[in-house]
């Protein structure tokens, strides 16, 4: 099953409580948004290889570690997983950028692709599939089909706020993903929106509404 982690670092939880709270405008909404993502690129890339280099300090030389060099891509589901990049490449100078475009119909709450640039060679890499939200896990869920199709084989999930009802849809359609998120809410209202979430998280980023 779909391993989940809560990503409880003091820091994360106090900015996420800055921005759900609804009178955050953009500028320090986007602000926050890029320093959790930051925060988050840290605990996720725990496990990263490393190997042996010899170095030359201006006192001697050693033998010290570095990245082995794991190829990744961080993969953001449009609109609001934009605001996530900047924070894991700040981190991940060298990973790949992919984007996948999908929106949520608000009547079906099915997610509508419109757009996919990923990098050429994905089965290659580790993917990091970053979006704010995860809902229903419609949309998340989508992603992670149309990254297996193009021959990924290894990807996390890395989200700010999820509701129980998508990531039990994520342990059911995708039991081999990594989940991480900042924090497990209660669960949907009516509209299929996160409680207490922190909104439409593509449109308080972006100002749209
Ligand atoms: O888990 P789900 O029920 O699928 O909902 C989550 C999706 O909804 C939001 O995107 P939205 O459709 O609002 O698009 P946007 O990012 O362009 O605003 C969010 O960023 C997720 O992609
Ligand atoms: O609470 C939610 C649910 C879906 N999409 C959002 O941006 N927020
Ligand atoms: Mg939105």
């Amino acid at each position: 099953m779909a391993k989940l982690q809560i990503l409880d670092h003091p820091l994360i939880q106090h900015k996420l409580s800055l921005i759900r709270q609804k009178d955050k405008g953009a500028k320090e909404f986007r602000e926050l948004v890029e320093e959790i993502a930051m925060l988050m690129a840290y605990e996720v890339t725990r496990h990263l290889p490393l190997k042996e280099v010899e170095i030359e300090t201006p006192v001697t030389t050693a033998t010290t570690k570095m990245l082995e060099g794991k190829k990744l891509a961080v993969v953001a589901i449009l609109r609001a997983g934009l605001g996530m990049v900047n924070g894991f490449v700040k981190l991940i100078p060298a990973a790949r950028v992919g984007h996948i475009g999908l929106y949520r119909d608000p009547d079906t709450l099915e997610p509508v692709e419109y757009f996919s640039k990923l990098p050429q060679d994905v089965p290659e890499r580790e993917i990091i599939l970053i979006d704010p939200m995860l809902a229903t896990g419609g949309s998340a869920s989508a992603a992670i089909s149309l990254l297996k199709n193009k021959g990924a084989r290894l990807i996390k999930l890395v989200v700010l706020v999820a509701a129980p009802e998508g990531v039990e849809r994520i342990q059911k359609d995708h039991p081999d993903i990594e989940i991480y998120t900042a924090a497990l809410d209660q669960g949907l209202n009516d509209h299929a929106y996160i409680v207490p979430g922190l909104g439409d998280a593509g449109d308080r980023f972006f100002g749209t509404k």
